[in-house]
């Protein structure tokens, strides 16, 4: 396995050609999961040169906690899908490599056993490098009850993601006819919510009733700072610094929820503007290289997440896998850095990126 693209045809082999297209699908035309990818391709890196930089180094603060790398497995359901280990593997992984992990409120796994899992492989003396992922339930006391037991487990943000009002339409799954985790796999986090619950996918409610309330009150039942998910609009973006929120996972769901928005990076520029400054923008949705990382870094993302890489380098060869993964993406960072010229991230800017040239052939200069 040499790059990320290595580990996607890997899993295509290994696995049953109905779940390969849950993790690869997306909305609709899936106009916009290519768009994410695109988007990376057309920009172009602008090294500077002779710099007498140090090697680099990639730690990174984020929300107050230390992470040895710029990269956060986006959350992602169903990890047991495609591993017998499932969320164990990936977050033993990320805690190796000092990444941090958002897990789904959809895992496979138990938050609790999934901290416990990141906290042994953690370094010496390293909080645990794990958020949890919430999609706010109508009913209080079942949000509230799963802000507590992220809380228990020692989850240090809730992530919550608000470009769900409705399931985005897979036209693969409704083809395949997946609705559903295959017999013996549970969502374990919603396992007994309510007396009889049996953990069902189906449990998860979506709205599009939520509005600012439910954030601002969502504020008052935890400390834990919460970041939002999937806030594309610079509204939104200013709006959620005035509900107090602790940072925006800029993410269009990897183009699985409302087709034909833009591509992630090409929201980035002005979702940074709308906040200046006030809180940290992360972003996800089509990394799979380190230059992809080094320019929505160089374009003001305090980190970058990948969705679908981890599930395929899960599929691919389970805990091996995700850590392999997250030392080649280390490697591709820390390579484009010093290309770059650059010794950490704090001195990756604005003028190392610009848009691949679209003007004429010579710009008209031969006559
Ligand atoms: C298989 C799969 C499952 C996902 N599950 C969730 C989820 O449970 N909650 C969520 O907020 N986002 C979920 N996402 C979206 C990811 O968090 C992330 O936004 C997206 O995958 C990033 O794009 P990328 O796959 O191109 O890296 C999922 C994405 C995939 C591919
Ligand atoms: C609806 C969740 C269970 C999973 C999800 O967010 C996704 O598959 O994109």
């Amino acid at each position: 396995m040499f790059c990320v693209k290595d580990f996607e045809a890997a899993a295509r082999e290994k696995l049953d050609p109905v779940h390969a297209d849950f993790i690869a699908g997306g909305a609709r035309d899936e106009i916009t999961v290519r768009a994410n990818e695109e988007a990376f391709a057309r920009l172009r890196l602008l090294p500077r040169v002779l710099r007498g930089r140090a090697v680099p180094g990639l730690d990174v603060t984020l929300l107050g906690g230390h992470a040895r790398l710029p990269v956060l497995l986006s959350p992602t359901a169903f990890h047991k899908l495609v591993d017998p280990e499932g969320e164990l593997a990936t977050a033993r992984a990320a805690a190796a490599a000092g990444a941090v992990m958002i897990a789904s409120m959809a895992s496979t796994v138990a938050v609790g056993e999934i901290a416990d899992a990141a906290r042994a492989a953690a370094g010496p003396g390293e909080t645990v490098p794990l958020w949890f992922q919430l999609y706010l339930q109508p009913d209080p006391e079942i949000t509230e009850a799963l802000v507590r037991r992220a809380t228990d487990a020692g989850c240090t943000a809730l992530v919550v993601t608000v470009d769900s009002p409705v399931l985005g339409a897979s036209e693969r799954n409704r083809r395949n006819g997946f609705h559903d985790l295959p017999a013996g796999l549970r969502c374990e986090n919603l396992v007994d919510l309510r007396d009889g619950e049996f953990g069902h996918v189906r449990q998860i409610a979506m709205s599009p009733e939520f509005s600012w309330e439910h954030i601002t009150w969502l504020r008052s039942v935890t400390e834990l700072p919460i970041l939002l998910k999937g806030v594309l609009h610079p509204e939104d973006a200013r709006l959620a610094v005035r509900h107090g929120v602790s940072g925006l996972l800029l993410s269009n769901h990897g183009g699985r929820q409302l087709d034909t928005v833009p591509a992630t990076l090409e929201a980035l520029p002005a979702i940074v503007a709308a906040v200046a400054g006030r809180i940290p923008v992360l972003l996800d949705g089509g990394v799979r290289r380190g230059t992809d990382a080094v320019k929505a870094l160089a374009l003001g993302a305090r980190a970058v997440g990948i969705g679908r890489p981890v599930m395929w380098a899960l599929a691919a060869d389970g805990e091996k896998g995700v850590r392999r993964l997250l030392e080649l993406l280390r490697e591709e960072i820390e390579d484009a850095l010093a290309l770059c010229g650059a010794a950490g991230l704090d001195e990756l800017t604005p003028d190392l990126v610009r848009p691949a040239w679209s003007g004429p052939l010579f710009g008209g200069a031969v006559s």
